[in-house]
């Protein structure tokens, strides 16, 4: 977790639905200026959790602060309510025009008509809406529809912003746009952020943490690789610990051959991305190849290193092998090589895998 100043506390809180408990969370907090995304199966209380946030779900036990000081009166819900925005899966538009619809916050917060028009031409152009501004909501497209709650969100000049799936079912394309278009608003203006999300890449490349729920708790959290690489038990690897994950630096790019500085050693790759970069290694374990001594005809994959077994895990038809390289790395083998191989926990290994294999993700700074 980052050293910053605390912003969002929250303690003992339980909710009861139906009689059965679906959140149960000792503590949660945001810091200032970070970015959190919250991952989980459907049903794992990630929504939950955002409502109580803001006072909006009855909860059995449980107490808010906001910058320390305690959010339980009626008055001091609202006027955390004030400080934050959500922007929900559903855009919820209103029947009236673009303008309107980004203009509405503001109202309800009592901000005088200049200021208003001000800020509200300022957010439709940052969300290129600008030329659509007196339209119906009701006839946008579904992208257009997301970015006006986008920019009535970002209006309000929020200090905190939760955000539950917002870009769900939109096309690749327009959910990157969108994605980059957000991130940026949200470093230059500070803002801390909470993000529901199912999508794992989104998670990885906003977040400076992640927070995986399961059943209305929380059973992990830290930075991306930390989760990713470590995660603390079945579930969580099952859910997230598919590839092997590496916080890198791009070392030098020479016509876009990459090499990638990461803790205990360097990766080549492929991609555009200037020295100095900092980056996530990506490696699917399928993508992995696991020889015993040094192999005799070198394969064409560029990336070579030498390994132990660290633990081996059964996964179905394959063994799931952790294997130390001075990095971590994760591989598969079939069954049968494992047995010809005589792979054991300790031996010492070949690792390869190809230089196009490495996926490579942009990594905010922690
Ligand atoms: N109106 C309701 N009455 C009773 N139980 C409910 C109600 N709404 C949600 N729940 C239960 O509360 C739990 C948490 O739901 P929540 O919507 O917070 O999960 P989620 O992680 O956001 O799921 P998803 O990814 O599907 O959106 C679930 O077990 C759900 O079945």
């Amino acid at each position: 977790m980052t050293q910053q100043q605390h912003l969002l506390d929250l303690k003992e809180l339980r909710v009861d639905r139906g009689g059965v408990t679906v959140l149960d969370i000792p503590s949660f907090s945001l810091c200032q200026n970070e970015f959190i995304s919250l991952i989980g199966p459907n049903g794992a209380g990630k929504s939950t959790l955002l409502l109580s946030l803001l006072g909006l779900m009855k909860h059995e036990t449980g107490t808010v602060t906001y910058r320390g000081a305690a959010v339980a009166s009626p008055a001091q819900w609202l006027d955390l309510r004030r400080r934050t925005a959500m922007v929900l899966q559903d855009p919820l538009l209103f029947d009236s025009t673009v303008f309107d619809n980004v203009a509405s916050g503001l109202k309800l917060r009592g901000v005088g008509r200049t200021e208003i028009k001000s800020r509200v031409a300022t957010y439709l152009e940052r969300f290129n809406l600008a030329h659509m501004a007196q339209r119906s909501a009701r006839k946008l497209s579904g992208g257009e529809a997301r970015r006006v709650s986008l920019a009535r969100a970002f209006a309000v000049d929020p200090e905190v912003i939760f955000f539950d799936e917002p870009f769900a079912n939109l096309d690749p394309p327009t959910r990157q746009a969108l994605t980059e278009d957000m991130d940026r608003i949200i470093r230059d203006r500070g803002i801390a952020a909470i993000l529901v999300t199912h999508d794992q890449s989104e998670a990885l490349r906003m977040s400076q943490r992640i927070v995986v729920m399961n059943a209305g708790r929380i059973v992990q959290q830290g930075t991306p690789a930390a989760v990713m690489n470590h995660p603390v038990n079945e579930f969580v690897a099952n859910f997230v610990g598919m590839e092997t994950i590496l916080e890198g630096e791009v070392a030098n790019n020479r016509h876009q051959q990459l090499t990638v500085r990461v803790a205990g050693g360097e990766i080549d790759t492929v991609g555009d991305d200037a020295p100095g970069t900092q980056v996530y290694c990506c490696i699917r374990p399928e993508n992995v190849t696991v020889t015993v001594g040094h192999p005799e005809n070198k394969s064409s994959a560029r990336n070579h290193f030498e390994g132990r077994i660290v633990e081996i895990a059964a996964m179905g038809p394959f063994l799931k092998l952790r294997l130390d390289c001075g990095f971590p790395l994760t591989a598969y083998v079939t069954r049968e090589s494992f047995t010809e191989l005589a792979l054991y926990e300790g031996k010492e290994i070949h690792a390869s895998f190809k230089a196009t294999s490495v996926h490579l993700l942009p990594r905010r700074a922690v």
